[in-house]
């Protein structure tokens, strides 16, 4: 069941102008960074209810996929960590396909595995723990 509600544009103009662009076009522009694959994610927002679109490396492995609450290694959680910890109903682009997906916050052994997966799609991420001691969320997104 697609998400249905206001969609409110992200406060990050580069990411906005991207998820943006990416969704415009299926996924035809607009669809990497650094050289690297992006997906773009529809979350619902934890206090506003808004729909919001985060353009996020693209980390997949049978059908499955991994979001990563890196934000370039900095202290705090990206915001959007906090709506998928409210409500696991999301929605991700990869391409020209848009699906619905229940998230679950990794932890553990499963983490690990994912985390390497994560690394192997955008080598960035394991620099980015080297700025700070936050555990960098990670959530599976599966079918729903
Ligand atoms: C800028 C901020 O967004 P954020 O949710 O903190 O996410 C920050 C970044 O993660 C986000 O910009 C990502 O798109 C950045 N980013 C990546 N960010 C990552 O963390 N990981 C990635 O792998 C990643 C890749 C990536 C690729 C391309 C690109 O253009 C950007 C990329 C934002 O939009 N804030 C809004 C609020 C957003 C929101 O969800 N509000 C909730 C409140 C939730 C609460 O506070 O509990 C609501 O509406 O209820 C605001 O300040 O008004």
């Amino acid at each position: 069941m697609p998400l249905t509600g206001e969609y409110a544009p992200s406060t990050s103009d580069w990411a906005r102008e991207q998820a943006e662009k990416y969704e415009a076009t299926g996924g035809a522009e607009a669809n990497d960074i650094m050289g690297k694959p992006i997906i773009v994610l529809t979350s619902v927002g934890a206090k506003s209810g808004l729909l919001r679109k985060t353009p996020l490396m693209r980390v997949e492995h049978d059908g499955e996929y991994v979001v990563v609450g890196s934000l370039g290694g900095a202290p705090k959680n990206p915001v959007w960590v906090y709506n998928l910890r409210n409500n696991p109903h999301v929605e991700l682009q990869d391409g020209e396909v848009k699906q619905d997906y229940t998230a679950r916050e990794l932890s553990g052994e499963e983490r690990e595995v994912w985390w390497e997966r994560a690394v192997a799609a955008f080598p960035q991420y394991e620099e980015y723990t080297k700025k700070t001691d936050r555990l960098i969320p990670l959530f599976l997104l599966t079918r729903a």
